[in-house]
């Protein structure tokens, strides 16, 4: 074939994104392609490329800078991003995801270089279906957000798409759903964000947020058409300022959730469970202060009820074992105002007259051995608070919960300063280990994506029509049991991160069995299968980025073996095969 043309087939539609300008590609991939001689002529395995990557991590100096390297590398060569985010998970996902995507979010009008996901105004009310359709790819899942409550940041508006587009790399990166199954979107309601809408460089509609009732209207219409586009999509709620009335209403009739209640509720569960175990305390002795009565904290308090009733307690004994304070104080019903629908289910009664004066004094007064933080206060968690909670518990259960880190109610440091070292301890963004008395003691981080990955992946396999409460709930019993024992030997709560696709099938697998039990899969063929055969099932649907070859396809494989006169197959032992493997 001549050197540097394509040979007898049609103009090839070039992209970058798929890495058709991708360094690793041979020379005879590269005349195929048509971008033989628009590349450097190195043909480079994906190490050498990786070290690249890293060193240009390496030179920038802030976080954001590193994020905007990383947004770069996913839209210029996807593969060799999910490659790099594979093998360095822990390093790189507090940069694509909290802490760092929270700075991105709130700066992300300033940021802003290419496009990526959806936006649906609500002046499109009327075409949502129509626009689905200029989105180029089959979706099997969606997350999206109306950015109203941005980790704990407030209304963001359009800035949020940040969290939509970080959640997804993620369910790519640790449960293998296809990059380009994948669909970020963020709904552009108004903000009720001043500053942002008299920013010149905000992207979003300058007006105010739109009401509830005209909110439930537009996502009425919005989960018609999804569904009608893509019938088996899942559709992931993230970051609504009240999630509550979406839940209730969709629940049950799309294949949908919402992670920060639910997938929040089975992660801190399922790092509670081996808490709980570690305490030494019975279960029926427990007694949980949270600070926070919003989305996120009464999520984790339900699904805690969910095992307080699988380990034999009633359930109101289960209910009664909660004392909720927000930003109003104590949750009681005799407080005197009118409590949120979702606060009801946890508000006391036995408060005697007594008035909430500080956090401090119902610690003295309700002696928990449990403390959550999901109030987005900062520091919440002060030196005294956690002296108090060292002194009544040996083990002191300690979550500070809030995100991105300059809201998490402490640190890993001040909590083991505080607590002698004798604290069981996961955050909701990562604290680096330390050292106390001669051992090192590693932070659990309560982080969703060890649930949420497995909950859409266990429901895109099994084709669940629903997404159940016992498919939630088994998402967080299977993160408990996947620890292996050298974890469990250390006393960690969570397991490594850098396990998190082995952890996503036994999740998925969880999922998926709980999708059966409960008759919402509709991949009835899967239920005859053992526990082996479905996780050997689960990882070959998995998306790998060393296996890539789509883009390619038997059409060059076909011209390579005829070239070469070998088998060329993408995944035979020659030259050519390493090169369409690294596309
Ligand atoms: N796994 C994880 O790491 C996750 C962490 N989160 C984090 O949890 C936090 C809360 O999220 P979410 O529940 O959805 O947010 P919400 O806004 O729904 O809830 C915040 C809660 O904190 C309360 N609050 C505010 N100020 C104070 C105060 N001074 N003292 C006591 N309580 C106060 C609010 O009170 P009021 O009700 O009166 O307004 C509200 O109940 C966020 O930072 C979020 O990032 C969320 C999901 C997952
Ligand atoms: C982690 C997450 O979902 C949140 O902080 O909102
Ligand atoms: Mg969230």
């Amino acid at each position: 074939m001549p050197a540097a043309t394509r040979p007898n087939l049609p103009p090839r539609q070039l992209s970058t994104t798929s890495g058709d300008y991708c360094s690793s590609n041979t020379p005879e991939i590269r005349k195929y392609l048509g971008t033989y001689g628009l590349t450097p002529p190195a043909v480079e395995s994906f190490e050498v490329q990786s070290q690249r990557c890293l060193r240009l991590l390496a030179m920038k100096t802030t976080p954001i800078e590193k994020f905007q390297y990383l947004v770069h590398l996913k839209a210029t060569n996807v593969h060799l991003f999910y490659r790099v985010l594979g093998e360095n998970i822990k390093e790189l996902t507090p940069l694509i995801y909290t802490p760092t995507v929270g700075e991105a979010c709130v700066r992300w009008h300033e940021i802003w270089t290419q496009p990526e996901g959806m936006y649906l105004s609500w002046s499109d009310r009327g075409h949502l279906r129509q626009i689905l359709d200029n989105w180029p790819h089959d979706v099997d899942i969606t997350v999206l957000t109306d950015g109203s409550r941005i980790l704990g940041l407030g209304d963001l508006g359009v800035n949020g798409m940040g969290i939509p587009v970080g959640k997804l790399a993620l369910y790519t990166a640790c449960a293998g759903i296809r990059p380009d199954g994948t669909l970020p979107l963020c709904l552009d309601l108004g903000t009720s964000n001043k500053a942002l809408r008299e920013d010149p460089l905000y992207m979003g509609s300058r007006t105010p947020k739109v009401t509830a009732e005209q909110e439930k209207e537009f996502l009425d219409e919005l989960m018609a058409a999804l569904t009608d586009k893509w019938p088996s999509i899942v559709i992931q709620f993230e970051d609504f300022k009240n999630p509550f009335p979406a839940i209730e209403r969709y629940q049950n009739n799309y294949t949908m959730f919402n992670d920060d209640v639910q997938g929040t509720g089975a992660v801190i569960v399922g790092g509670f469970i081996n808490a709980i175990k570690a305490s030494g305390v019975p279960v029926k002795d427990h007694k949980a202060i949270f600070l926070g009565a919003g989305s996120a904290g009464v999520g984790v308090a339900k699904q805690i009820v969910e095992f307080f009733k699988k380990e034999g307690l009633t359930e109101e004994e289960a209910r009664r074992k909660f004392w909720f304070v927000d930003s109003n104080g104590l949750v009681t019903q005799d407080r005197g105002d009118k409590l949120a629908e979702h606060k009801v289910y946890f508000a006391r009664d036995d408060n005697n007259g007594r008035q909430y004066q500080s956090l401090g004094r119902l610690i003295d007064y309700v002696q928990p051995t449990i403390l959550m933080g999901l109030s987005t206060i900062g520091g919440a968690f002060t030196k005294d608070i956690l002296q108090k909670m060292a002194k009544l518990n040996d083990r002191p259960i300690v979550f500070p919960l809030s995100n991105p880190s300059s809201k998490s109610e402490c640190t890993f440091e001040e909590a083991v300063i505080n607590t002698e070292g004798r604290c069981l301890f996961a955050s909701g963004s990562p604290f680096p280990a330390m050292e106390w008395d001669g051992k090192l003691l590693t932070p659990g981080q309560g982080n969703n994506m060890y649930v949420f990955p497995g909950i859409g992946l266990g429901a895109i396999i099994s084709k669940a029509v629903s997404v159940t409460q016992d498919m939630i709930y088994a998402s967080a019993e299977s993160l408990s049991t996947s620890l292996n024992k050298q974890e469990v030997a250390d006393g960690w709560l969570y397991p490594d991160i850098r396990r998190i696709r082995e952890v996503s099938v036994v999740v998925t697998r969880g999922v998926i069995r709980a999708a059966q039990k409960n008759g919402v899969d509709r991949a009835i063929e899967l239920r005859e299968l053992s526990d082996a055969q479905l996780d050997s099932y689960i990882k070959e649907r998995m998306y790998d980025p060393y296996n890539e070859r789509e883009n390619i396809g038997d059409e060059v494989n076909q011209l390579i073996a005829t070239a070469s006169g070998m088998n060329g197959h993408a995944n035979g032992v020659n030259g050519i095969s390493a090169g369409v493997a690294h596309l």
